[in-house]
């Protein structure tokens, strides 16, 4: 198959959708990949190392659309991107097409057949596509917590781990899956007081057992979410329900009553977000306030730490895109779990929890697949 990498244009995203290492792997399979020039510049991968591993270069976004079967990036494609995709062409990539109508209709405009890397599954019911960047941003939301906590930051002047004789900061993690895990890894390692609470029983078991004592586990009711809140320095919002419009678990309401200058981190907002008050910001202003809250809403975390997370991200989805590029539209048809991918295809909805976060009609993979 011809594969195409186009340049990511999202503000400050200098992730690559396909590494040289994977680019090699491609090619060593029988597979042309056509790479947009400079494309792989934010991890330190210029033009002839893209070259050296096998790829053609490309001068523009629009010779690689153009000339391949099948695109694979790494953000949601922006609205230039919609219009030079295809109908048939294959786009493998993120999507969190739940609080994108815009996108979706795009998308469904274009008719070419869209996996999103964040509805991929696994046989232990995990979200392998999403678990590399989902571990970044974990540990980049303690990062970008504790700088927002700094005074010259405009933060409340608070060091998260505190020193011997002055207390910690006290973290609050809602959502203990992989972002919740690394997010409270970090910040216990920093010596902040961590709380993480979870809807699931047998995660909170999980955590319990991991954290030995370092991070307090809590049943997420809304009694438990609003106690924690309100004494909470910083809260990170890390809440899933795969494919589906993020759960609002914290109310503007409590924001008023939360200790000054705190600072919500919602690393969720790329599902629409799990604050009342979250909107999208991007790494060249992460940061807003409201009720004196400080709001940090990155909707691409891992796009700031690019030669960590392109390769993290292109380990994961190796096996993934080489199915496709071998079969087409057939490797979807022969994995069940790659199958869960399937956002759009060929102008039709085929996710259901995309469809009702968008009130569209969606229909099944299976019966779109022909299956
Ligand atoms: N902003 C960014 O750059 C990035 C955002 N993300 C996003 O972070 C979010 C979390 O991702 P993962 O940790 O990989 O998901 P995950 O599926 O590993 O964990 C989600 C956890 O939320 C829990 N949960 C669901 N509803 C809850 C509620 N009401 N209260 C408490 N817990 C609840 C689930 O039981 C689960 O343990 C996703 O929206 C993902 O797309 C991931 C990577 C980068
Ligand atoms: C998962 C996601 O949104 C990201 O890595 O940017
Ligand atoms: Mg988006």
């Amino acid at each position: 198959m011809r594969v195409g990498v186009p340049k990511e244009i999202k503000v400050q995203e200098h992730r690559v959708g396909l590494t040289p290492m994977a680019v090699r792997e491609y090619v060593a399979n029988g597979h042309e990949v056509l790479v947009q020039t400079g494309a792989g510049l934010g991890i330190g991968a210029d033009d002839a190392a893209y070259v050296t591993a096998g790829a053609r270069i490309a001068s523009t976004a629009d010779e690689v659309f153009a000339g391949t079967e099948m695109i694979v990036k790494v953000k949601e494609p922006q609205p230039a991107e919609w219009k030079m995709l295809r109908r048939g062409q294959i786009l493998f990539t993120y999507l969190h097409l739940a609080p994108d109508p815009e996108q979706a209709h795009g998308l469904l405009e274009s008719g070419c057949t869209a996996v999103a890397y964040e509805t991929v599954t696994d046989e232990r019911g995990g979200l392998p596509l999403l678990a590399p960047m989902s571990e970044v941003a974990g540990r980049l939301a303690i990062e970008a917590a504790a700088f927002s906590l700094r005074k010259p930051a405009g933060g409340k002047g608070l060091l998260l781990g505190g020193v011997p004789g002055v207390t910690p900061a006290r973290v609050v993690v809602i959502g203990g899956g992989v972002v919740g895990t690394h997010a409270a890894r970090m910040a216990a390692g920093l010596g902040a007081e961590v709380t993480i609470l979870d809807r699931s029983i047998p995660r909170l078991r999980q955590l319990d057992e991991l954290f030995q004592g370092r991070a307090r586990t809590r049943f997420s009711s809304v009694a438990n979410v609003e106690d924690e809140v309100l004494q909470a320095d910083v809260v990170i919002g890390a809440v899933l329900i795969p494919g589906a419009s993020a759960p609002k678990v914290v109310s503007r309401a409590m924001l008023s009553r939360m200790k000054p200058r705190s600072v919500l981190v919602d690393v969720a907002i790329d599902q629409g977000g799990c604050f009342e008050t979250s909107r999208p910001t991007t790494h060249d202003a992460p940061t807003y306030e409201v009720d004196n809250i400080i709001h940090y809403c990155v909707a691409n975390m891992p796009g700031a730490v690019p030669a960590t997370s392109s390769h993290a991200l292109n380990h994961a989805t190796l096996p993934f895109g080489l199915a496709l590029a071998a079969k087409g539209e057939k490797a979807m048809v022969d994995d069940a779990h790659l199958r869960n991918g399937l956002n759009i295809h060929r102008g039709r909805i085929t996710c259901a929890p995309v469809a009702k976060a968008l009130n569209m009609p969606a229909v099944s993979a299976e019966s779109a697949l022909g299956m």
